[in-house]
């Protein structure tokens, strides 16, 4: 292997010890999850952990599948109305017969810690955010901190700096595009479609730093990706070993990728760490901070 490791750990354990030391009233994250998605049942369980060792109190609130429109929509106005709940976390993928958009309307813009809100995402989109959005916020937090390691000019680095961003969902990708353009990089953005029509590669292999959200185990490649450039992987995958036992995988091919990347990000002990702790971060921020249409 060539590339250095960007250890998510350990970043992670900086942020968590700057949070341990802010204890406010009020505090309270406030979790919904929906069906047995692989992926949101491990976030679920570490947000659990992580709540408990901060002295955060949580309220995991689970439905089935087949939970209705509007029973979602009452649990996320009763979570509105608690005076114990700073921040609310609807888990995704949710079910296909629900409305996604509908119900992140219904999040009261306060509590809405993901920025999943019209009005939050919004304000991310013109670059005043309310919120940063957990992913891309730790994608971006290790980034800048493996930058700052490098000896690298943070800014003089962005400033000539292609990103690419694969997956462009409303809580990954988007999210991560819009931090790109803050950091005045040139960003370009490709959905599945890039994959249907081969053009994958050709997008991926312009990047100078590489972030990969698509949910597909693999499917980034060595080929895919121009000799030192840096490869962020936020992909959460199950793949079954040998043994039929269920672990955790992403969306790079970690082996062959780190012979021809600068820099890269494991899976587990890379994005998915930080992720966590920032999603605390933003639910103690909730908490502390005025509302919005207070500040002048
Ligand atoms: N590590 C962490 O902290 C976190 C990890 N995750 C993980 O990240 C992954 C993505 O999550 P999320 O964004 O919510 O997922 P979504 O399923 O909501 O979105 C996936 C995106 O990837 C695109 N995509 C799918 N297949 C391909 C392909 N073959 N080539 C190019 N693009 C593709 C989709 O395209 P289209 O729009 O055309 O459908 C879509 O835009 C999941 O594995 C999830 O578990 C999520 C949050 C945090
Ligand atoms: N609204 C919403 N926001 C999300 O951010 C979101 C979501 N829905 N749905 C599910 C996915 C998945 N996800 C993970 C984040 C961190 C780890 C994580 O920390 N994983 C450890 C793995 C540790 C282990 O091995 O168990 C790691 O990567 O090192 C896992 C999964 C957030 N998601």
């Amino acid at each position: 292997m060539t590339a250095h490791l960007i250890d998510g750990a350990a970043v992670a354990r900086d942020l968590k010890s700057s949070l341990a030391v802010r204890r406010h009233d009020g505090v309270g994250l406030a979790t919904i999850l929906v069906g047995d998605d692989y992926g949101s049942k491990a976030y679920e369980a570490r947000l659990r952990r992580l709540a408990g060792e901060l002295g955060v109190p949580y309220f995991p609130q689970v439905l089935p599948a087949t939970a209705t429109q509007s029973e979602l929509s009452t649990v996320v106005s009763g979570l509105n109305a608690r005076e114990d709940v700073s921040g609310i976390l609807l888990l995704r993928p949710l079910p296909r017969h629900i409305d996604e958009a509908a119900l992140f309307r219904v999040i009261a813009p306060e509590k809405d810690i993901e920025a999943v809100h019209p009005e939050n995402a919004g304000l991310l989109a013109l670059g005043v955010p309310r919120f940063v959005p957990s992913t891309a916020a730790s994608v971006f937090q290790l980034l800048d901190t493996w930058l700052d390691e490098a000896g690298e000019d943070r800014a003089d680095f962005y400033h000539h700096a292609q990103i690419v961003v694969v997956g462009r969902s409303n809580n990954v990708g988007k999210p991560c595009v819009c931090l790109g353009y803050a950091r005045q990089a040139a960003v370009a953005s490709v959905d599945e479609w890039a994959s249907r029509t081969g053009a994958l590669q050709r997008h991926t292999r312009r990047a100078d730093v590489l972030i990969v959200a698509a949910g597909r185990a693999g499917l980034i490649t060595a080929e895919h990706v121009k000799p030192g450039a840096i490869v962020l992987d936020v992909g959460i995958n199950p793949v079954t070993d040998e043994r039929g036992r269920v672990r955790m995988t992403g969306d790079v091919d970690f082996s062959s990728v780190a012979e021809v990347a600068r820099a890269i990000t494991p899976v587990p002990g890379g994005v998915g760490p930080v992720t966590d702790v920032w999603l605390l971060r933003n639910t103690v921020l909730a908490a502390e901070a005025p509302r919005l249409e207070e500040v002048s």
